[in-house]
């Protein structure tokens, strides 16, 4: 394994105003793309980080097509957070760039950030504002004018079925709500790129459909949207390209066909990571001893 060459320490860069317009009513609709539409919505190129002795990724290439439904699938502790962190202006890579719609992240940080919306994951929120109110400071964090914000937050409240609780503080919030205000937050200045770690961890299945929703929308409607998950099922049926890591590499990566090759995504991912461990280590936890 190559040692790539040391950079700067990470650091962290507030959003940027966004033009991006709204449809009355419903989910804002991606900002147009800008003279690159060309490109990649996302492309990385030799991604490595490392956290002491820890290679968690270790030279990642990924093009992520504009329009798509990208699913990134992996085994835990495969760098997947740790990719996308890097992928949206979170933790400075060791080396490697990123391109967003072909514009240098790492080089034109605020800039980029106004076509990025991001759903980190252990997402951490100002807890003690109210639902709208979070929203509302996100959208206006981003440039937006107070009756835009308004507007977008009650249509975002209601789009992921929270308006009962928009006055609640975040704090009082279950860990499924706290996705689905922090999913609003990341929507509300109608981003080009969607990057969303773990998106359905601890969301009930009729919000999880009630999102997967509102992401084929944002799709059709021009976005792209970069999901992490661990749910093979739902990536297979929700995604139309999926990436599989593990241990810090890229090992397959294509549209969900390609890359699940006649058979379904578990069984493809289960051959391509391995892993499996048979119970019999454990077997004092039988609890009949006959
Ligand atoms: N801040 C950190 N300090 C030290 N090690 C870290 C840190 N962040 C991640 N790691 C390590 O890097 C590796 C990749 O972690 P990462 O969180 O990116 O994996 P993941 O694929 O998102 O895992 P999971 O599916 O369990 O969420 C792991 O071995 C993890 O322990």
């Amino acid at each position: 394994m190559t040692t790539p060459p040391p950079v700067p320490q990470p650091g962290h860069d507030a959003g940027a105003p966004s033009g991006g317009g709204v449809t009355p009513g419903a989910v804002p609709t991606p900002a147009p793309a800008p003279a690159t539409a060309a490109a990649p919505a996302l492309s990385l190129h030799g991604l490595w980080r490392r956290f002491g002795q820890k290679v968690a990724v270790a030279g990642v290439d990924l093009a992520i097509p504009a329009g798509s439904f990208y699913g990134l699938v992996g085994p835990n502790g495969a760098g997947k957070t740790t990719t996308l962190s890097m992928a949206t202006g979170l933790l400075r890579p060791d080396a490697g760039t990123v391109l967003v719609g072909g514009v240098d992240l790492w080089a034109n940080p605020v800039e980029v950030k106004r076509s990025l919306g991001v759903l980190p994951d252990g997402v951490r929120l100002f807890d003690r504002l109210t639902g709208a109110q979070l929203v509302t400071y996100a959208g206006l964090l981003q440039g937006l004018d107070r009756p835009t914000v308004e507007g977008r937050t009650r249509d975002l409240l209601a789009a992921v079925g929270l308006t009962q609780d928009a006055d609640t503080l975040v704090v009082d919030y279950s860990a499924g709500m706290t996705k689905k205000v922090a999913l609003a937050c990341a929507l509300v200045h109608a981003p080009r790129v969607l990057v969303l770690d773990e998106p359905f961890e601890a969301v009930d299945p009729v919000s999880a459909a009630n999102i997967r929703e509102i992401l084929h929308q944002y799709v059709d409607g021009g976005g792209t949207v970069v999901v992490s998950s661990h749910v093979m099922d739902l990536v297979q049926r929700m995604c139309d390209h999926v990436a599989v890591i593990a241990q810090g590499h890229v090992l397959a990566a294509g549209t969900v066909d390609e890359v699940r090759a006649g058979r379904s995504l578990e069984e493809r991912f289960v051959d391509l990571v391995g892993g499996r461990i048979s119970g019999e280590g454990i077997a004092w936890l039988r609890t009949s001893s006959d």
